[in-house]
């Protein structure tokens, strides 16, 4: 029988219902042993492949995206294997991602509310290393004439609480309309404007710190140019 381009049949029972189509959010997606090879790896990279954003620090794996092709870089063997687990379950219609980008956040960072954009298949998936963030999300700015100006806090929707090891998974309107961000603080109130608290097992009220966080961002990008950087035998 022929595999289903798309299974995430199996991913089904990881919807979090309470946000608009479609995020999935799994707990323990990797165990504690993964997590520690995992930055063991990202901190043994040469200290080049680190780029120092205003509140975050960035590796970029596979190549930069760019409208008229990315020209494509091969991805270490510790990155390949979690491309290809997490695209087994369907998360790219049976593409296999070929982008991660690294983010590292020590408490107190974040990242400004934005798009992801149409360079990659409209699907974001994101492992969480050594602490919890709150992922929020946000209407679009309204382009309608004569539109009151719209603040920051009224355009927020509500948050995602993602732990160390899960994994989230978004697409549709999740991807394609809602901006997203992470305020820079140290220390979260958790309240029911954090609509997977059950799932990731947590209750309103508590109090979580932050610690260093390091996110896997684990895309992939349909247009890409082959180069002699994606040879050579695995
Ligand atoms: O760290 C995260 O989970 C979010 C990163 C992100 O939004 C991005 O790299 O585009
Ligand atoms: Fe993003």
């Amino acid at each position: 029988m022929e595999r289903p381009a798309c299974i995430l049949e199996e991913l089904k029972q990881f919807v979090v219902s309470e946000a608009p189509p479609t995020a999935y959010y799994v707990p323990d997606f990797i165990s504690e042993d993964e997590e520690s090879y995992l930055l063991q790896q990202v901190y043994r990279s040469p200290k080049t492949k680190w780029t120092q954003l205003s509140g975050r620090r960035l590796q970029n794996w596979g190549g930069l995206p760019h409208p008229k092709g990315m020209l494509g870089e091969r991805l270490p063997d510790w990155l390949q294997t979690y491309c290809e687990k997490i695209s087994s379950l369907g998360a790219f219609s049976g593409k296999t991602a070929n982008h991660v980008l690294v983010n590292e956040y020590k408490p107190g960072e974040g990242i400004m509310p934005h798009e992801d954009g149409p360079l990659y298949h409209p699907t974001v998936t994101t492992i969480s290393l050594g602490s919890h963030t709150l992922l929020d999300f946000y209407t679009p700015l309204s382009s309608a004439e004569g539109a009151t100006p719209q603040t920051e806090e009224s355009r927020f929707l509500f948050s995602l609480l993602v732990r160390p090891r899960s994994l989230l998974i978004l697409q549709d309107e999740m991807y394609q309309r809602l901006l997203h961000g992470i305020h820079g603080r140290e220390q979260d109130t958790l309240t029911k404007k954090v609509v997977n608290l059950s799932a990731a097992g947590a209750e309103p009220g508590e109090d979580l710190n932050r610690s260093t966080r390091v996110s896997l961002t684990i895309r992939h990008v349909p247009k890409v140019i082959k180069t002699k950087l994606m040879l050579g035998k695995r």
